[in-house]
């Protein structure tokens, strides 16, 4: 069984997460290849696939989304499990007394539950490091706002190592249970 992690990041936190998510199935006995969204052609050499993109302003980046769009076919005859990464800061409830990770869904998640056969998705606590170099228009607009809104941003590396891998174990158990029609 091969499986593919498939990812979409800005400013390496969510490379991170799946580089971590293949290296547990790998562990696991389940071979992973981890790779941009932007070098996968094909996804038909897999028999399943992770796909996660860090989160900003409560959607995935676009390249993450096109690459749903444009495997929608292929990726809907296999299992499929989705992530994101962000939100920041280690609180895990908001002042509402609602869990972060459920305010923070990206938007795909719903939309692509319809369209695909997903077995699992996830918002993982992201990262963010103020002195890294702007990267796309939005940020480089921001940076010059007055009041530096992106310098305010909770600043750190709020990745959950030990929940990644306890989720990568779950897709790895889940992909090894023998299915309906084996019994
Ligand atoms: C300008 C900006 C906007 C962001 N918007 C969101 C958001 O809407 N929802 C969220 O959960 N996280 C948000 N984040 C946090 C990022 O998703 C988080 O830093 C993520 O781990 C970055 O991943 P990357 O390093 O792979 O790009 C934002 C971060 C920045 C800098």
């Amino acid at each position: 069984m091969n499986i593919l992690v498939a990812y979409a990041s800005k400013h390496g936190a969510t490379a991170g997460i799946a580089e971590r998510i293949g290296s547990t199935l790998s562990a696991a006995g389940l071979p992973a290849t981890v790779k941009p969204v932007d070098e996968i052609d094909d996804v038909t050499a897999y028999d399943a696939v992770v796909l996660g993109s860090a989160a900003y302003t409560l959607h995935w980046m676009k390249e993450a989304t096109a690459f749903a769009k444009r495997h929608e076919t292929e990726l809907a005859e296999r299992p499929v499990w989705l992530f994101s990464s962000g939100p920041l800061g280690t609180e895990t409830v908001d002042k509402e007394g609602r869990d972060v990770r459920e305010t923070t869904q990206p938007k795909e998640f719903e939309k692509f539950a319809d369209l695909l056969h997903v077995r699992g998705e996830r918002v993982f606590f992201g990262a963010w490091d103020p002195a890294s170099p702007p990267v796309g228009a939005m940020e480089k607009m921001m940076s010059h706002l007055p009041g530096k809104p992106l310098a305010s941003m909770p600043a750190g590396d709020f990745r959950d190592w030990e929940d990644i891998e306890a989720w990568a174990r779950g897709i790895a158990d889940e992909l090894r249970a023998p299915g309906p029609e084996r019994g």
